[in-house]
């Protein structure tokens, strides 16, 4: 038994740290794909220009039946991805971080290589698939989700992204591995609703993402203090846009909770 758990703690340390693409890892703008800022700003664009063309063009009809598959595989793709990613980050910064304090403070000049970053590309890259589910509420006719939330977090998340690998922002890891936690248990949800299961936790999950976004204010207050006291945390301006961005969202979710739940009951 121990000598099967060493076997799978070896795997996973090599699989989700270890191996070459991962531990050479490096950031490098205009040579990583999709590390230029004409490439982010391409992206964003297409993405507000598509998503006001054809929700605003009648489309052809998609068989329920396809939609329905196409849906299911996309969640399950997501949620596995987003799973993969919650470890991978978790295992590369025990295994990394010389103390706790590294995940909230990096040092300036912090060089963006290795798995950690690896695992920032990763995410980085999995928002721009997270472009489809935009896809998928209008192919769906279902203009009531296509809300300004939705839109504005799918767009500025790529962003904040971008700015975690262009200045090695600190407290990425943590942030990281708490929303892509979420994001298992939002794909789980959506997963099950594709295929005509409403799960009752709902609620709970919308309150899971009002959590994470208050905790990420606790972070945020923790990198300015060690900043200031400290000799410094590497990417300061990033700091200022997750602050707005968190704000703005929790903002967002504390109306789509007041919407959706003020009258039903605790489940
Ligand atoms: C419970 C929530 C996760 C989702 O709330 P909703 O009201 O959108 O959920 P709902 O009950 O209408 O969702 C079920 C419907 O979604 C369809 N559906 C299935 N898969 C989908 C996908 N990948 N993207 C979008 N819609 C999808 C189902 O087929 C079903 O359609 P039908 O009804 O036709 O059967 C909520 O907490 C939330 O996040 N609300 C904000 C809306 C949003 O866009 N969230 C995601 C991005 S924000 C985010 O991600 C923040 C974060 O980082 O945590």
């Amino acid at each position: 038994m121990i000598i099967m758990i060493s076997h799978f703690s070896s795997a996973l340390q090599y699989w989700l740290v270890n191996h070459p693409i991962i531990f050479q890892f490096s950031w490098t703008q205009g040579q990583t794909l999709g590390s230029s800022p004409l490439f982010l700003t391409l992206t964003v664009l297409s993405y507000l220009f598509l998503t006001f063309l054809l929700s605003h063009l009648p489309l052809p009809p998609i068989r329920p039946g396809l939609l329905k598959s196409i849906t299911a595989v996309h969640n399950l793709v997501l949620l596995i991805f987003s799973l993969i990613m919650a470890l991978g980050c978790s295992v590369s910064t025990l295994s990394y971080a010389p103390h706790l304090l590294w995940v909230i403070c990096l040092p300036p000049k912090t060089p963006p290589n290795g798995p950690l970053f690896f695992w920032a590309y990763m995410f980085y890259l999995s928002k721009i698939l997270e472009f489809v589910d935009t896809l998928l509420i209008i192919v769906s006719n279902s203009t009531r989700r296509l809300t300004f939330l939705h839109v504005y977090h799918h767009a500025a998340v790529v962003i904040m992204c971008y700015i975690w690998l262009q200045t090695s922002q600190s407290m990425f890891p943590l942030v990281l591995v708490t929303n892509a936690s979420v994001h298992v248990l939002m794909y789980a949800y959506y997963l099950c609703s594709a295929l005509g299961v409403r799960p009752r936790w709902k609620r709970l999950l919308t309150e899971c993402q009002i959590a994470q976004f208050l905790s990420s204010f606790v972070v945020l207050g923790l990198m300015l203090y060690y900043h200031f006291t400290g000799s410094g945390c590497s990417g300061v301006w990033g700091w200022c846009f997750n602050t707005v961005f968190y704000s703005s969202l929790l903002a967002l979710f504390l109306d789509f909770h007041a919407k959706n739940y003020a009258n039903s009951k605790r489940e």
